[in-house]
């Protein structure tokens, strides 16, 4: 008998005493949305849980108090707390649930091996926003119903796999939060390797896609955010942690923002936005990929608003930035050509500065702008930008600009992006030929491209 069938075993045996009662506990306020929060990340994400005990390690930090330790979490910007309510063998209960519930307003995980209505109707009550169902322990007719159960509660659902089988049970379900459990829970045996062996297989860019359990510090949220996890589920080591806050801020490693340029079609706009970008940029100045407004505003339409719209300009005038802006509706102006920061500041709108880049005299330049990201980009061939060159990525050094501020463009691929990322530590990565195939964008590039650019270390 493996662990896993011990604890669901002895979870049959509580469900008839929580039939018999009403789950009573103090109400909560309601909480943001997981998935809508895990969508918008500009660092891996936390999910930090209260964990007393557990079968694998025993006891972990029986004294720690859980409204407190909460409380921390949430101080140190953990984006979801998970609280143990399993009582035999991880020492929680709901009463913990509902006391973390009144302290906090974050969203709000139960973690249990849930296998009744009836334990997802506890997990509401006492004030969680999110319930786990754990593959394994499942049929795929109690996944389908206890799933459908939880989100007609308006309750988010972390449907949780160990490998590429129990991925693709929970893919028959289209779940919208996946977590890759690297522990089994037949042998406890922990290998971060699993959460990359199962995204392999997790082609849907619309699933937020978390890595759980063997997390201990920064390096390995690195090896996990590399197979594209955007959050880390995250209990032993911060529970035994003498600074929680400092570790568990530790574990927010920035992703790399991605801009994906010259898009013309609604299919690549869809895919760029799926696989994470978060800059879409519509190119209106001389260029093979140059489009027209009228094309800008319909492709506009598509792109939610954390994903930002950037118009590429090349030496127009203010008005007419300034009309398009308005009518598309773009976030951020790229000025490609000869601009000067006094015509930026004339327009007045959020800007990036593109600056060609041949030697240190021309990074240099940058320290005469104010704009939000300077762009650094080898210099245009037939048109200012969109060559598909790159250029001397060590002279960004000398522009003296925060990397905070610092975007890189020219020449960038899926080979050669995390190189890129790793060698300047920018904010974001531009990208326009390097994800297209005989001329045209290419949905599969794009997606392997953001992959590669977000899980690249910084
Ligand atoms: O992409 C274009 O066609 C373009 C035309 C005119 C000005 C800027 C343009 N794009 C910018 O070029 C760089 C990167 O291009 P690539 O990846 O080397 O092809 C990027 O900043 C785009 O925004």
């Amino acid at each position: 008998m493996t662990i896993l069938t011990k604890i669901i075993d002895h979870k049959k045996t509580e469900l008839d005493s929580l039939r018999a009662t009403e789950p009573n506990f103090i109400a909560t306020a309601k909480r943001p949305s997981l998935y809508e929060q895990l969508r918008q990340t500009t660092t891996v994400q936390v999910i930090a849980e209260m964990k007393r005990a557990s079968p694998s390690k025993g006891d972990i930090a029986t004294h720690v108090e859980p409204v407190e330790q909460a409380k921390t979490y949430a101080a140190a910007g953990a984006a979801c707390i998970s609280v143990l309510t399993e009582s035999k063998f991880f020492k929680g209960s709901f009463a913990d649930l509902n006391a973390v519930a009144r302290a906090v307003d974050i969203p709000l995980l139960c973690k249990d091996f849930i296998i009744d209505p009836v334990q997802i109707d506890y997990a509401k009550a006492a004030g969680a926003s999110v319930i786990l169902l754990i593959v394994a322990a499942l049929t795929d007719e109690e996944l389908a119903s206890l799933y459908a159960y939880a989100t007609s509660l308006g309750l988010d659902v972390l449907v949780e796999v160990h490998d590429v089988e129990e991925l693709a049970r929970a893919l028959k379900i289209n779940p919208k939060i996946v977590g890759v459990n690297n522990r089994n829970l037949k042998t406890f045996e922990v290998d971060l390797a699993q959460t990359a062996e199962v995204a392999q297989h997790l082609t849907n860019n619309d699933i937020v896609f978390i890595s759980e359990s063997g997390i201990w510090g920064p390096e390995d949220v690195e090896v996990v955010a590399k197979a594209g996890a955007r959050a880390v589920l995250v209990g032993e080591s911060l529970m035994r942690s003498d600074d929680v806050v400092a570790d568990l801020q530790a574990l927010q490693i920035p992703l790399t923002k991605v801009k994906v340029c010259g898009l013309k079609t609604s299919e690549h706009v869809e895919a760029a936005v799926q696989a994470g970008a978060d800059f879409i940029g519509f190119v209106f100045a001389p260029s093979k990929r140059r489009i027209s407004v009228e094309e800008a505003i319909e492709l506009a339409k598509l792109i939610p608003a954390n994903v930002k719209k950037v118009g590429v300009f090349v030496n127009e005038d203010v008005e007419t930035i300034r009309a398009i802006a308005k009518t598309v509706p773009l976030d951020y102006i790229q000025y490609h050509g000869d601009e000067t920061n006094d015509f930026i500041q004339q327009v007045g709108l959020p800007a990036l500065k593109a600056f060609s880049v041949r030697d240190a005299e021309d990074v240099k330049k940058a320290a005469a702008f104010n704009v939000d990201y300077y762009l650094f980009d080898a210099p245009g061939t037939d048109f200012r930008g969109g060559s598909g060159h790159t250029f001397d990525w060590s002279l960004v050094e000398e522009a003296n600009i925060p990397s905070s501020k610092v975007i890189v463009a020219g020449g960038l691929t899926v080979a050669n992006v995390a190189e890129a990322v790793q060698f300047v530590h920018p904010a974001a990565v531009d990208v326009s030929s390097g994800v297209e195939r005989d001329g045209i964008k290419d949905s599969t590039l794009i997606q392997a491209f953001i992959r590669n650019a977000k899980g690249a270390k910084q």
